[in-house]
């Protein structure tokens, strides 16, 4: 039963973080152009950022003072261009300006950002198909899914947003505060303090909260988990009378998951209006204070605007540094991840100068092959055998005897570690994997058909065939008469994993698809217990028809079905144990025989 003490939650920390950065940078080297542009745009909007509202202070009491003289003369009020006009246009430019700055940097790191991720995809794309079929083993899909989608993602978004923050935030920080402590050292003061006290509570709460957020996460991934276990066992705990206690278990969890998610919630709701009050205290406070002094003549209404305009650009980088700092590293880890995945060792490559097969004959010999999944743990010991054309070889033996290892071997989807396997007289790492692998066809038990239609599933080997030649397959599989009972035909398209088809008739289409390559050699993967007697028997007819001319690879789970073969193959603990023909093993009283009496005594 699951446990949620196993459930661990990582922070997202890069390891070496310097390294990744420096990497990334590398990624984005045929963008030096753009990234200068970026970088002076940054620059420029900083600097005017800061300068602008204390030019800003200087117009405004011009500005007021104006309309005092004409209050005071009792004229009407105009703007003259000298100085005043003058000044109030050069502000409104300075505010276009850094608006400008602001976002054609933001439109040039968009577009590097995605430029970068556009990049990494197709090395992970081109990357999917040189990993060697171990990797997949030991990785989940979801694991390598994430690489292209959400790591990515991130990494986008922190360039786009908490780059240009990060970076602003230090002179936008540094040039505010020097503004500030220029017109009033004392009122800065008062805002530093009330900042440092923010930050502290923001530390706090933020501490308790990763805390309390680790514990909602903990709680809803043990929920999740005995939720499906249960949803899956519910035949079991039904049958075993534990619907009680399964019952207790699901409401102590959801319990847990109440009290953990209240905690969170209130510490994340709370948390902002705190720090709004905070940040209100402060600025009643030096509101007073610029008040008193507006009101004694120590401090002008120009100043106290510019000095609020400061108070908001310097308190943003203040309580944003560690957010952004927290999605750097995050943005870090998801790209160090995605970097560690394009580093994973690849299949070896093809040899430099392939052997070219042409119409190959189909005979296949295992020479002295030795193989591990695991380097110094041998499964497979001197394993030999010859396959003629044109004959069937039987592959049989319980679970876990090394069946699928053997396919996994003749296809190249794993390398052998000793001896040799040829194909005609050609050892296959002789040819390339394509090339090995076009004299190959392969019907298994779990058939994989994608989203499109019927026919273009039919001529996945064979992209460019018509229709003609797609339907003479799907006749030869004896599928074609369903096919065309269907609402589009050939063309009904096939989604949502192909539910709307039977199992057999999923198989059928898989045994059209060899049909129409027509390769010299094929794999089957007999049916075992998920389709019914009489669609096994179609299947058994497709596939006998299918092995007529070609050397067939059968791995069996009945024996009745390979009586005719001309080699059996048996196999335990990864090796073969036995060989020969149905009579010459039952002649020979071993295990095969003991397995066949056991079955049909
Ligand atoms: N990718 C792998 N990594 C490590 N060990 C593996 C891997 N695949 C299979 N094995 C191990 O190799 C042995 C042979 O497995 P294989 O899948 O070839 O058996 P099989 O005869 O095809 O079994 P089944 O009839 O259940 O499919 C088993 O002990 C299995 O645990």
């Amino acid at each position: 039963m699951s446990d949620k003490r196993d459930i661990k939650f990582d922070k997202e920390v890069p390891k070496d973080a310097r390294k990744t950065a420096i990497r990334l940078f590398q990624q984005l080297k045929n963008q030096r152009v753009r990234l200068t542009i970026v970088a002076v745009c940054i620059v420029f909007y900083t600097v005017l950022n800061v300068c602008t509202p204390y030019y800003s202070a200087g117009v405004i009491d011009n500005l007021l003072s104006a309309i005092k003289n004409c209050v005071e003369a009792g004229t009407s009020f105009s703007i003259s261009w000298n100085p005043l006009g003058r000044q109030m246009v050069t502000l409104f430019f300075l505010y276009v300006l850094t608006s400008v700055f602001y976002h054609f940097q933001a439109y040039l790191m968009a577009s590097v950002a995605e430029r970068l991720i556009l990049t990494l995809r197709k090395q992970i794309s081109s990357k999917l198909h040189k990993l060697p079929l171990y990797f997949y083993d030991g990785n989940k899909p979801g694991e390598i899914l994430s690489r292209v989608t959400s790591d990515l993602d991130k990494v986008s978004e922190t360039l786009q947003t908490g780059l240009l923050k990060l970076l602003t935030a230090i002179g936008t920080l540094v040039g505010a505060v020097a503004f500030m402590i220029y017109f009033s050292p004392l009122l800065t003061a008062v805002f530093l303090i009330f900042t440092v006290i923010s930050l502290w509570v923001t530390k706090m709460v933020a501490k308790k909260n990763l805390e309390c957020a680790a514990d909602r996460q903990r709680a809803l991934a043990y929920l999740t988990g005995i939720a499906e276990e249960y949803y899956t066992g519910r035949d079991v705990i039904r049958a075993y009378n534990h619907e009680k206690e399964s019952m207790e278990t699901m409401n102590s969890a959801v319990d847990e998951l109440r009290n953990a998610t209240k905690k969170t919630d209130f510490l994340t709701n709370c948390v902002n209006p705190l720090i709004r009050l905070l940040s209100r205290c402060s600025q009643a406070a030096i509101m007073l204070l610029a008040c008193k002094w507006m009101l004694e003549g120590r401090m002008s209404l120009g100043i106290v605007q510019a000095f609020f305009q400061y108070i908001n650009m310097a308190a943003e980088p203040l309580t944003e540094t560690s957010y952004m700092l927290n999605s750097l590293q995050s943005a870090l880890a998801s790209a160090e991840r995605t970097f560690h995945f394009l580093d994973a060792g690849e299949e070896k490559p093809d040899t430099v100068a392939p052997v070219l097969l042409k119409n190959a004959k189909g005979e296949i010999a295992f020479e002295n092959v030795s193989f591990g999944y695991v380097p110094d743990k041998m499964l497979m010991k001197n394993i030999s055998f010859t396959a003629k054309p044109g004959q069937k070889i039987a592959v049989v033996g319980s679970t876990g005897a090394g069946k699928t290892t053997l396919i996994n071997l003749l296809m190249r989807f794993y390398e052998v570690d000793g001896g040799k396997i040829t194909i005609d007289g050609v050892p296959t790492t002789d040819l390339t994997r394509k090339e090995l692998r076009h004299n190959f066809g392969m019907v298994l038990q779990d058939t994989w058909l994608f989203g499109g239609t019927i026919a273009e599933n039919i001529a996945y080997g064979k992209p460019d065939a018509t229709m003609e030649e797609i339907k003479a397959a799907a006749k030869a599989a004896k599928v074609d008469y369903f096919i065309r009972t269907m609402p589009q035909g050939y063309h009904t398209v096939l989604d949502n994993e192909a539910a709307n088809l039977s199992v057999g008739q999923r198989q059928l289409i898989t045994i059209a698809r060899v049909f129409l390559c027509n390769p010299p050699i094929i794999i089957l993967d007999e049916a075992t217990s998920s389709v019914d007697t009489r669609t096994e028997a179609e299947i058994g007819k497709a596939m006998k028809k299918l092995m007529n001319g070609r050397t067939s690879f059968v791995i069996a789970h009945r024996l009745s079905t390979i009586r005719d073969a001309d080699n059996i193959l048996f196999m335990e603990n990864g090796n073969i144990i036995e060989q020969g023909n149905h009579k010459e093993l039952l002649k020979k009283q071993g295990a095969y025989a003991a397995l066949y009496y056991s079955q049909f005594a």
